[in-house]
């Protein structure tokens, strides 16, 4: 299948220059949506992971089905602020603006193997951040699963040492 047919490029959203791959139609269809998360289950099926985690919003809407599919536990990354219980924090730049990440301090045990999952790799900014915030918890990163790359943007760069795999690439 290829997953571009599925994924609408909106012009200039949500600024002048930016092209914005909308995944919101690759969701509304069941087979699609399935055999992306199939596709993704697929690109870390030889690695050993203990949790997924992923960062609000659009990563939660890929990394819990792949964590479901895989049978393990999801860990919500949520914008600062969302999460009730105590937290470590860090603020990042965006392709379009900037943000704060928040993850639960209890959510992950030192050693627990951890895959990022995400819908989309641009700057790398959204998942070097979300890395830091897991490694200040002990967490062992195995892997940055994204469905779309940016290619263009080199997020790649930001995340050297990490094994990422992604689906379809611009
Ligand atoms: O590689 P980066 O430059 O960090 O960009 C990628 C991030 O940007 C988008 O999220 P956004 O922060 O727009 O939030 P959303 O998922 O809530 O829409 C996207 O879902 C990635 O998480
Ligand atoms: N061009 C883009 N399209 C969709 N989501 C994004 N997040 C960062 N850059 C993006």
């Amino acid at each position: 299948m290829d997953f571009k047919d599925y994924i609408r490029v909106i012009p200039d959203y949500p600024q002048p220059g930016i092209r914005f791959k909308d995944i919101t139609t690759l969701l509304k269809d069941g087979p699609a949506y399935k055999a992306a998360i199939d596709a993704m289950k697929e690109l870390v099926k030889d690695k050993e992971i203990d949790l997924i985690a992923g960062p609000e919003a659009r990563g939660f809407v890929i990394g819990a089905p792949l964590a479901l599919a895989l049978g393990i536990g999801f860990i919500p990354i949520r914008k600062s602020g969302k999460l009730p219980g105590e937290t470590v924090e860090a603020t990042y730049d965006l392709e379009y603006g900037n943000d704060r990440l928040a993850i639960h301090s209890d959510s992950i045990k030192p050693g627990q193997k951890v895959l990022i999952a995400d819908d989309l790799l641009a700057t790398g900014g959204t998942i070097a951040t979300s890395i830091d915030l897991i490694k200040q918890l002990g967490g062992d990163i195995v892997g940055a699963a994204f469905l779309i790359e940016l290619g263009y943007l080199s997020g790649r760069d930001k995340l050297s040492g990490i094994d990422v795999v992604s689906l379809v690439t611009y």
